[in-house]
């Protein structure tokens, strides 16, 4: 790209740039609504996306929740005003009604707000400083906690906010690292809030940040990048695999096998999924566990592990009238060639 006249032009803002073109996250004239907290993330954001707004012509403005957390949390609040104002940025502030028990009832709120924000001020983008970091952290955390791949996933580009408007939750930052906003603040001197609670170690966010990444780091400096890498491709993969499992799932319960003949009045006062055993058997596994899975998630009262999958998916090669031991929730699957009925009591949906 050529250099630009503004002499604070960074690498950074020619990064920024050749991303938002070459993955489409924010089109031209677009209104964009940014969610800022005050930390470093949002804040380089914020500059970066003032400094690109005369190239791609959008209307931009700030929205800030103050989730009454902190005693300096109004502090904070006023911090990001100002900011709006020195950058000359309309400023929105959502203060909350009550103090939220949970950090995910905080962040529910969080969305809610700024998705109302969002649509009375006419924006379809709402945008977050989410950095590379933050991905490589929560693909470390939900690896941890056995999430399997979808969470490994880990932060995506763009999702839908709301069921019924187009308004889009776009991450423009996911491959630039914190100590690349540290720095970048840095050197055009924008000050930032700290927020003190990233300090505290009773957080597991805030350990993996402060403990464990430091360790990784000896093993690969690039760590972070690393593991936000790894995020990305395993997002493509997810997509294609939840595509296929999507098509499959549809023909495996679909009913178009005679089932008059199978003798299920044993259990009549429960409801019964079929599923093709035979059309299942030409499949990868890898696709197998996902539409078992699916299911499952149907069915079962809680979400399912590994174990409930393993248990299903063994009867898509098992004998005629096999069966397994009860899931949670009382449900049980038997070989009725060629189908396996699970049997379960009532329903989630
Ligand atoms: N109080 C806030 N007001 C406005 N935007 C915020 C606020 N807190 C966080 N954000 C936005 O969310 C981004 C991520 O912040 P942070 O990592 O603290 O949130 P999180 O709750 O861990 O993330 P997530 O929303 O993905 O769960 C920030 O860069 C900022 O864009």
């Amino acid at each position: 790209m050529n250099q630009s006249p503004n002499k604070n032009w960074t690498p950074l803002h020619d990064q920024l740039h050749k991303t938002l073109r070459q993955r489409k996250l924010l089109p031209e004239n677009q209104r964009i609504l940014i969610a800022v907290s005050g930390g470093q993330d949002s804040i380089s954001l914020t500059k970066l996306l003032l400094d690109l707004q005369s190239k791609w012509g959008w209307y931009l403005a700030i929205a800030h929740c103050d989730h009454r957390w902190r005693s300096d949390s109004e502090a904070n609040a006023n911090y990001v005003k100002n900011l709006a104002t020195n950058w000359q940025l309309p400023f929105f502030l959502a203060v909350a009604d009550r103090v939220y028990q949970s950090e995910a009832e905080a962040r529910k709120w969080r969305y809610q707000t700024l998705s109302k924000i969002a649509l009375e001020s006419n924006c379809q983008y709402i945008v977050t400083g989410h950095t590379a970091s933050d991905r490589a952290e929560t693909l470390l955390y939900n690896l941890i906690r056995g999430s399997g791949t979808d969470g490994l996933q880990a932060l995506t580009w763009q999702r839908p906010l709301t069921e019924n408007s187009s308004l889009l939750l776009i991450r423009p930052l996911l491959e630039i690292t914190r100590s690349q906003t540290g720095d970048f603040c840095q050197k055009q001197k924008i000050g930032i809030w700290e927020d003190s609670t990233n300090q505290d170690l009773r957080y597991a966010r805030n350990r993996i940040r402060l403990e464990l990444f430091p360790m990784l780091r000896q093993f690969n400096p690039q760590a972070e990048l690393a593991l936000a890498q790894t995020a990305e491709i395993l997002s493509a993969e997810v997509d294609y695999l939840e595509n296929e499992t999507e098509k499959l799932l549809e023909k495996v319960t679909r009913m178009d096998i005679d089932i008059d003949n199978l003798n299920i009045s044993e259990l009549e006062s429960q409801q019964v999924q079929y599923i093709n055993r035979l059309v299942l058997r030409e499949v990868p596994l890898a696709l197998q566990r996902r539409v078992i899975r699916r299911i499952l998630q149907k069915v079962l009262p809680i979400h399912p592990n590994f174990s409930h999958i393993e248990k299903l998916t063994n009867l898509i090669d098992a004998p005629n009238r096999s069966q397994t031991d009860p899931f949670p929730g009382g449900a049980i699957a038997k070989v009725r060639h060629p189908w396996i009925l699970l049997f379960y009591i009532g329903n989630r949906e």
